[in-house]
């Protein structure tokens, strides 16, 4: 199959600007806040993930691409304690692990998106954007049945941080209904609100624009710019709308057949010769 390295959406371009932080002086790049090096990663005979390496700095916005099977979302779930690589390091705020469960991921201040929206269909927007809010809970069982003292204190806390999380992703129409009933598109914001209601300092966003029409990408990319922007939230997405990792992402690095083949800024990779073989010149 063909793939094309450019695509329907073409995001504002003011938002560019923002993103790349040309003229930005709020948005400062920091210090490399996760390091993956030399990872692994092999399903029986199939190789998902060979000897990648690559970092994600403080406050950036950093896309992983490539063709369908090439690795991003193993690598994703490696990053995340899904997976456990077979070889390989990862260091997060200096703290090198091999592996890691994922509520201990979670509890480092990683949250995460899906690529296939996972959320409780039953329930409302709100109750699902509380369940981000696990990770912050320290109420004992006894003091949360009961609702008393400090669980009661909390409850309200954790109330407050979910109402500023659905200002800011503009749901408050929707906040009593019931997520199974939504459209498409807000149910990707939703599971979007419910990953910052862990108030995380990165988002693994895994495919966040997948299936949505031109409107909802656009709506979807002013809310990850904003968000990297007004909480300094460093942003890992993969995305197959090459227009739109080419007008969010600082850095990007190329996977394929479990390959690391490209890694730079958007126009770099763009003009890597590999990167466009591995899209334009071969089939998958
Ligand atoms: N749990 C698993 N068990 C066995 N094989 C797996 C598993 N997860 C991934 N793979 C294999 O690893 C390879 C990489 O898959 P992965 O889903 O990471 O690719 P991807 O780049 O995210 O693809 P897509 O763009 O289609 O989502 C594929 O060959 C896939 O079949």
């Amino acid at each position: 199959m063909k793939r094309h390295i450019t695509e329907e959406v073409q995001p504002m371009e003011q938002e560019r600007e923002v993103a790349t932080g040309e003229n930005d002086g709020a948005r400062k790049i920091g210090e490399v806040i996760l390091d993956l090096q030399n990872i692994s990663l092999s399903f029986g005979g199939v190789k998902a993930l060979t000897d990648i390496s690559f970092n994600v700095r403080e406050h950036e916005i950093r896309a992983i691409i490539g063709p369908n099977g090439a690795g991003k979302s193993s690598m994703i779930n490696v990053i995340n304690g899904v997976y456990h690589p077979q070889k390989g390091n990862i260091v997060f705020r200096g703290e090198q692990r091999h592996s890691m469960h994922p509520s201990k991921v979670a509890r480092q201040g990683i949250a995460r998106t899906f690529q296939n929206i996972a959320l409780f269909k039953g329930m409302t927007v709100l109750d699902n954007i509380m369940t981000g809010r696990n990770t912050k809970m320290h109420s004992s069982f006894l003091a949360n049945a009961i609702w008393w003292g400090s669980a009661r204190k909390e409850e309200i806390l954790h109330r407050h941080k979910v109402e500023e999380v659905i200002d800011f992703l503009e749901i408050q129409h929707i906040r009593k209904t019931p997520v199974g009933r939504l459209p498409y598109g807000l149910q990707k914001r939703v599971e979007l609100a419910r990953a910052l209601a862990a108030e995380p300092d990165m988002l693994l966003l895994d495919e966040p624009m997948a299936g949505m029409n031109v409107e909802e990408k656009q709506d979807m990319c002013r809310f990850i710019l904003d968000v990297n922007e007004q909480f300094g939230t460093t942003i890992v997405l993969i995305e197959h709308d090459m227009g739109v990792v080419m007008d969010i992402s600082d850095r990007v690095v190329v996977l394929d057949y479990g390959k690391k083949i490209g890694d730079g800024t958007p126009d770099e990779v763009m003009a890597n010769p590999e990167v466009i073989k591995a899209y334009l010149g071969t089939s998958h």
